[in-house]
């Protein structure tokens, strides 16, 4: 979930972005774990995924400033676990701790085990409601990650419309990259990828407890559907 001061159209000098979960995961002090002083020359933007499902983020968000604009990418339930999953396997194998296969986690007894954290997190519906509750719908953009990867820009013309920003981005600002398999960012002569933690393959997941997954899921996503007023090519 990105978060955004409205007066981004006031098109900032300086742009800075600001990841309080990773900065605590990384163990920076208090100071990088709070949102910085910003001058009215920068416009200060937070990435932080783990608001989403945050229970109290909403109400603390609406508290410090309620006319913030939010930035919500979401992509396949079902691809977003594993990808959860996958990112968790990684970050414990670099610390050479052991982990279960996701099927271990997944099931109890045969069963989805509702528990599991990373499905918890694809509800997205149940996430959403408690942003609504504090929130208007007009203030959260939603972008497809789905189309965000194969089609960057796109979606970031959308992004930059529910701004309010002036058209900037064209095809140039995008390259493919063919070793990593994804649109990576250029700007002049800087360019940016997500790095090599990002787009690892996932484990694949037998048909029959994907199936189960989105069993699981479809009640969840129609909600979402409804909530959002648009559907996604999901279960
Ligand atoms: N250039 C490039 N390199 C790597 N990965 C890319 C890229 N562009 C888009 N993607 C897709 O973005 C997914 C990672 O998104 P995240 O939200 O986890 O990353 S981040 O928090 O925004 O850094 C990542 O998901 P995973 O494959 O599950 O890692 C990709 O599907």
């Amino acid at each position: 979930m990105l978060m955004l001061h409205p007066q981004v159209a006031a098109a900032p000098a300086e742009v800075h972005f600001f990841n309080v979960e990773e900065n605590y995961q990384r163990g920076l002090g208090w100071y990088r774990q709070q949102m910085p002083f910003t001058c009215p020359s920068q416009l200060t933007l937070e990435k932080t995924p783990g608001y989403f499902s945050s229970l109290q983020a909403p109400e603390r968000m609406h508290a410090m400033d309620p006319s913030v604009r939010l930035l919500l990418i979401v992509r396949d339930p079902v691809e977003r676990l594993v990808s959860d999953y996958t990112q968790v396997l990684h970050n414990r194998q670099a610390r050479r701790k052991p982990y279960p296969a996701l099927e271990q986690l997944l099931l109890l007894q045969g069963q989805l085990n509702p528990r599991y954290k990373a499905i918890q997190r694809s509800l997205y519906a149940l996430h959403l409601a408690r942003w609504l509750a504090f929130f208007p719908l007009a203030h959260i953009h939603v972008v497809d990650g789905g189309s965000l990867v194969p089609q960057p820009l796109g979606e970031l013309r959308r992004v930059e419309q529910f701004l309010g920003l002036m058209p900037w981005l064209g095809p140039d600002n995008f390259y493919f990259n063919q070793t990593k398999g994804f649109y990576c960012l250029r700007a002049g002569a800087h360019q940016r990828c997500l790095d090599e933690s990002k787009g690892r393959p996932h484990p694949p997941i037998p048909e029959l407890v994907l199936e189960q997954l989105c069993t699981y899921f479809s009640a969840h996503n129609k909600h979402f559907f409804s909530l959002v007023g648009r559907t996604f090519n999901w279960c």
